[in-house]
């Protein structure tokens, strides 16, 4: 595929993704999870990180979950993305615990409530995370990447762009969500690395 220019190409090549990863089966679904995380236990980003934010899979999105006990085991916090109030399309991350009190989001995403958030101690901010699992929709050789079309991410990793602390950020996908290379925004934030089903691609 040609580099992409236009908002309308964009969005049509999202759309066309989304597609593609609501096309597999519940078995091709978690088949696709478990090699997931293989792959995502052998990255040095995974294993020296004491904090690690994941995300709840909607919409054919690869399901980083299967994760989870091999993370609880090593002692990792775990925090999920949540809906910033009050704040223009930003993400907080927030405790993930068994007794974690969880509501859907607009997006019908579950979260962490309100009032579990609103305490601080229940949350970081996403430079204080060692590594998160950022959730594509798209993503080329080059560990370039496509979102929801939200600006979440890029938004609440704006930070990355100045000096300061850095968490790893490594990008999660199904192999057929893979393309031959997406046109790169100023306000993108780069990946280390993106892993799918199939392995990793390195920036
Ligand atoms: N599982 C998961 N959680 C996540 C994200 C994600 O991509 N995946 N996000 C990553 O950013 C944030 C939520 N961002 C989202 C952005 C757009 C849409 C979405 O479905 N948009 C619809 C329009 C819906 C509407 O406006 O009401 C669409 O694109 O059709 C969903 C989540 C935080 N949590
Ligand atoms: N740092 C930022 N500050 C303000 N607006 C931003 C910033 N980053 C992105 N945006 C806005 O967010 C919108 C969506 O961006 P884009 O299409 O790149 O989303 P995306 O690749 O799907 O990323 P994400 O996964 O973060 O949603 C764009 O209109 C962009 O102007």
């Amino acid at each position: 595929m040609e580099s992409l220019h236009h908002d309308s190409d964009k969005r049509a090549l999202r759309r066309f993704l989304r597609h593609q990863r609501q096309a597999l089966s519940q078995h091709e679904q978690r088949l696709a999870a478990n090699h997931l995380c293989q792959h995502l236990k052998t990255l040095p980003e995974i294993h020296r990180a004491r904090r690690v934010s994941l995300y709840l899979p909607i919409n054919g999105e690869i399901d980083p979950m299967p994760l989870l006990p091999w993370l609880r085991k090593r002692k990792v916090e775990v925090y999920l993305p949540v809906l910033r109030p009050f704040s223009m399309n930003t993400l907080w991350f927030v405790t993930y615990r068994p007794d974690t009190p969880m509501v859907k989001n607009r997006f019908g995403i579950w979260e962490p409530d309100l009032r579990f958030s609103a305490q601080r101690q229940n949350r970081l901010p996403a430079w204080a995370l060692d590594t998160l699992i950022v959730p594509l929709v798209g993503f080329d050789a080059n560990a370039n990447r496509m979102g929801m079309g939200g600006g979440f991410y890029d938004r609440s990793l704006a930070f990355m762009h100045h000096p300061g602390p850095k968490p790893s950020l490594i990008g999660v996908a199904h192999a057929c969500q893979q393309v031959v290379s997406l046109p790169v925004e100023p306000w993108d934030v780069p990946l280390q690395a993106v892993v799918s089903d199939q392995g990793c691609v390195r920036r």
